[in-house]
């Protein structure tokens, strides 16, 4: 340790104090004493930046709170800015303030890395600080740190997971127990899984940012949330999860990058996935990603993805680290480690089986037609099932052979267009097979 470098206390500057920000507190407070045996000083919160310094709060910080951000960033005696904020704007401004001011910065915050991380390395570069954003994917699970780190001799081809706990919890409670969509929504929002507007979560946005992120460290090629392909579970009804239980799978939404001879492939969509998946049994708020690195193979990392206590269990896991870097007198040791700039294959050039449920005319003749259609643009039905009637239409349900993205659209186009064909009900990919 250089004896120059060292302090008595290494002071935070927390923005936001909300499910994540509580939790934070609440670990400074509990395990001070052991945190600070790790660092070789106390780790002390000295100020915390909120929107309504009245509201009612779960912890006691008094005389720490305040509603001026200046009165946190431009603190000379803070070290750490811990950015807890969440949304893109004030929170990106403010971090890039912080690190034009020498500060080391901590964040959750996805949807700033995931737009702004060019940004974000090139300030904490020029100003020789530590930018470190370990809760940002898969809440308390140890991911970002792994692949810029522990893996770091691999080349990685795939990344692929459940990176959302609130979509995640949804689907487990409507796959379990028949749950309404609005009503497992809002517990997931009262457990504080969810974003301030959960149209991030269900519309697929959120896990976007995080594969987005996940992608550009695994590849090391920026991938911004531009780049990714996103459908939410918006559109999952619980006649699909029946279905999709009928034939053998569960419906998970999956973030999938894998780099292939058509490019970076990064996508988030829902998928029906075997049962005997080890992602199929991934449930509630738990996140789980597969990593394959040439070196060492499959590697799997399973935990909480979302909630106060495991999300703040990484943001206190990367407070320390800073501390430390503090501490030894070293800074930004690990930061953008985007290298090259490589393609994106567009999702067009994809292929999967898929899963289709459509309404279609009750007649002999029609199954035929439709398999036709199917047909002309390549697409081979592996299995075709006629279970119910809805009104006078015959629901049809049938689940394809592997095809491109391209094929697929092609042909529910003309399907689209049939008199025979009243609606088509929902398409979903199939992976893992
Ligand atoms: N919740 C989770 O499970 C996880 C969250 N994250 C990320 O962590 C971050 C925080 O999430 P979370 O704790 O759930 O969010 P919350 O909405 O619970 O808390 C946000 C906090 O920030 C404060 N705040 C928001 N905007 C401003 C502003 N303009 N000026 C001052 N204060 C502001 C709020 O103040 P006030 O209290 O006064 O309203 C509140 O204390 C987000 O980036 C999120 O994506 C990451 C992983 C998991
Ligand atoms: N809203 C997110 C929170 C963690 O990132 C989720 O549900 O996963
Ligand atoms: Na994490």
């Amino acid at each position: 340790m250089k004896a120059n470098s060292h302090k008595q206390t290494i002071n935070i500057g927390m923005l936001g104090l909300g499910t994540v920000g509580t939790g934070v507190a609440k670990i400074l407070a509990a395990n001070e004493h052991c945190i600070a045996q790790k660092v070789g000083s106390a780790v002390a919160l000295k100020k915390v930046l909120v929107r309504n310094a009245a509201k009612p709060r779960r912890v006691t910080l008094d005389g720490l709170l305040t509603t001026d951000p200046a009165a946190v960033i431009d603190d000379p005696e803070i070290d750490i800015i811990v950015e807890l904020m969440g949304g893109e704007e004030p929170a990106k401004d403010y971090i890039i303030r912080a690190l034009k001011a020498g500060k080391h910065v901590v964040t959750a915050n996805k949807d700033v890395v995931a737009r702004h991380g060019r940004d974000l390395f090139a300030a904490a570069e020029e100003n020789n600080v530590d930018l470190l954003f370990e809760a940002s994917v898969g809440g308390g699970i140890p991911i970002i740190r792994p692949l810029k780190q522990c893996l770091a001799g691999n080349r990685i081809s795939q990344v692929m997971g459940i990176v959302n706990g609130t979509t995640n919890y949804m689907l487990t409670k409507m796959t379990a127990d028949k749950s309404d969509y609005e009503a497992v929504l809002a517990e997931a929002q009262q457990k504080g899984y969810a974003e301030a507007d959960p149209t991030a979560d269900v519309g697929g946005f959120d896990a976007a940012r995080k594969i987005a992120i996940l992608a550009s460290i695994a590849f090391g090629t920026r991938v911004t949330l531009d780049d990714v392909y996103v459908e939410g579970i918006t559109g999952i009804t619980p006649q699909d999860i029946e279905y999709a239980g009928e034939f053998g799978y569960v419906i998970k939404l999956l973030a999938i990058a894998g780099e292939t001879d058509k490019g970076v492939d990064v996508r988030v969509h829902p998928a029906f996935i075997a049962k005997n998946h080890p992602l199929a049994a991934v449930n509630d708020v738990f996140n789980a990603i597969f990593v394959k690195g040439d070196a060492v193979g499959e590697t799997m990392f399973y935990g909480r993805g979302a909630g106060e206590m495991p999300t703040a269990s990484a943001v206190v896991a990367d407070i320390i680290d800073v501390a430390r870097d503090i501490q030894h007198g070293v800074a930004s040791r690990v930061l953008c480690t985007c290298f090259d700039n490589k393609p994106l294959c567009p999702i067009d050039k994809t292929e999967a089986p898929y899963y289709i449920r459509l309404l279609v005319e009750d007649k002999p003749g029609v199954l035929a037609a439709i398999a036709g259609a199917f047909g002309c643009q390549q697409v081979s039905l592996n299995s075709v099932v006629q279970k119910r009637k809805v009104d006078d239409w015959a629901e049809i349900v049938l689940i394809t052979y592997r095809v491109s993205d391209a094929n697929m659209r092609m042909a529910l186009s003309a399907l689209g267009g049939m008199p025979v064909v009243n609606k088509i009900s929902s398409v979903i990919r199939v992976v893992g097979e």
